[in-house]
């Protein structure tokens, strides 16, 4: 492929991988950023295969670090300089899931390990490529069946093993497989009317127009998304705000709190801004959302959306949700907290590496101050949303339960129309979606009152 002077495609592949990991950004974001560098006749194909190449890589990655630490035979990837670490997680890649001929694939790499590296690293990865290639990861997963199961689930559908323990504990063994597999699926799309400016069955009569066969949902200003020509994304309603992209059970959030034109609204971590641009159309642009997160970037980007939207009831502020205070109490409020993302990994495969229980430990304090804040900011009667899109108890139920017994919020009793019920005490009062069952990200909601 001919980029511009001196870039082959592996190195974008792999400065998008190194964006995606160090920076933590979305495979998304990441080849925006590489792509502003990039130049030459066959850019947009290189981008389209790039995201291709970047997804799957993060999809599958620890089987390809299955293969990869086997052959290294005692150290592990990780040790490894990352970068290096990327180029043979694109190596292993072309050869094991893209069937690239294994000369072609080796070549490749060798070629940015000399000139970002030296020679004798250039020998020592040809060496493993060729050990890479000869791998038998059939026989290898047999053996690793036989030994661990958990491991063999962990590493046969690529997903940490920690995330495999957990949900085997909470579904069982066989509903695990299932979520593993639908996690591995294409990514389902949903799109929401902008109903300020639209309603779902002009909008349905559009797509349709438009190549675009969609399905209704229990969600009302929601479309499931079965076939499409072009993506829904380069058609005009979409460019012109008359719908956006909003996952299923992220969309039935807004319906739940069911925010009344002229209340006054807290949305506590709102970028990029999906519940609170639902909430404003539900409020048809009446009354007062405040919408406050913690990241600056992601607050600028709810900014254009916002003109885009037509959103004109929506007050943006940059602040921490734990400690956020107005000069009035607000009617309702959306806590949808930053969590371990344990219910995304089909929209977005790398969060799958991100988190190790420590850091979910520390991700539960923030949402357990989230909630003590969100109580502050509460009037009395006032009723709020708590929502993760995890599949853990321990940020769910849990937290709901903390809410119940230290924070003095009350449940409600919320006929939910669709989606499953919870788990622990509380569980026939909270609502779940699951990937495998209901065809959109794993998510929960609860609803309180003060
Ligand atoms: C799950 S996302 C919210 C998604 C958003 N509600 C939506 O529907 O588009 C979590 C958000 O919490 C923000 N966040 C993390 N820690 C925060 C804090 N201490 N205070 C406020 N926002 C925080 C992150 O920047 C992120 O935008």
């Amino acid at each position: 492929m001919e980029l511009f002077y001196r870039v082959s495609f592996q190195e974008v592949v792999a400065d998008a991988l190194m964006l995606v990991e160090e920076r933590e950004l979305s495979s998304k974001h990441a080849l925006e950023r590489v792509f502003k560098k990039v130049a030459g006749k066959d850019r947009e194909k290189a981008r389209g295969l790039t995201h291709a190449y970047v997804f799957e890589i993060e999809k599958w990655r620890a089987k390809i670090d299955f293969i990869i630490n086997s052959v290294l035979k005692g150290s592990s990837v990780e040790d490894l300089d990352l970068y290096l670490a990327n180029l043979l997680r694109i190596g292993t890649f072309e050869i094991h899931f893209r069937k690239v001929p294994p000369a072609v694939a080796t070549d490749s790499i060798i070629r940015v390990v000399k000139e970002r590296f030296d020679f004798s690293r250039a020998k020592f990865v040809n060496a493993l490529m060729h050990s890479i290639e000869k791998f038998d990861v059939e026989k290898a997963l047999k053996r690793l069946k036989e030994r661990d199961r958990i491991e063999w689930l962990s590493v046969r559908f690529s997903h940490p093993r920690w995330y495999v323990e957990y949900a085997v504990e909470i579904l069982d063994y066989d509903e695990t497989v299932r979520l593993l597999l639908s996690n591995n699926r294409p990514q389902r799309y949903y799109v929401r009317a902008n109903t300020l400016t639209t309603d779902v069955d002009s909008l349905r009569d559009y797509l349709e127009e438009n190549g675009v066969k969609t399905a209704l949902t229990p969600v009302p200003d929601v479309l499931k998304v079965l076939e499409y020509r072009t993506p829904v994304t380069k058609l005009d309603w979409y460019k012109e705000g008359k719908f956006v992209i909003q996952d299923l059970a992220s969309a039935y959030v807004a319906h739940v709190l069911a925010p009344e034109p002229g209340e006054r609204v807290l949305d506590l971590a709102a970028a990029p801004g999906s519940k609170t641009f639902h909430a404003a159309a539900l409020m048809e642009n009446r009354g007062e959302i405040v919408a406050v997160d913690y990241s600056y970037d992601r607050l600028m980007r709810m900014k254009e959306k916002m003109k885009l939207l037509e959103i004109k009831n929506v007050k943006l502020v940059h602040a921490d949700g734990r400690s956020f205070r107005d000069k009035e109490k607000f009617d309702k409020i959306i806590l949808d907290t930053p969590c371990s993302s344990s219910g995304t990994y089909r929209q977005f495969p790398e969060v799958k590496w991100r988190f190790d229980e420590k850091k979910i430990k520390r991700i539960i304090n923030v949402q357990r101050n989230m909630l003590r804040n969100a109580h502050e900011n509460l009037r009395d009667g006032g009723e709020m949303t708590y929502s993760t899109c995890s599949i853990r108890v321990d940020e769910d139920e849990e937290n709901v339960l903390f809410a119940i017994n230290r924070v003095e919020l009350e449940l409600i009793d919320y006929p939910f129309s669709w989606g499953d019920r919870g788990f622990l005490e509380i569980g026939e009062k909270v609502f779940r979606a699951w990937t495998h069952r209901h065809d959109c990200n794993s998510f929960f909601i609860a609803k309180l009152k003060k």
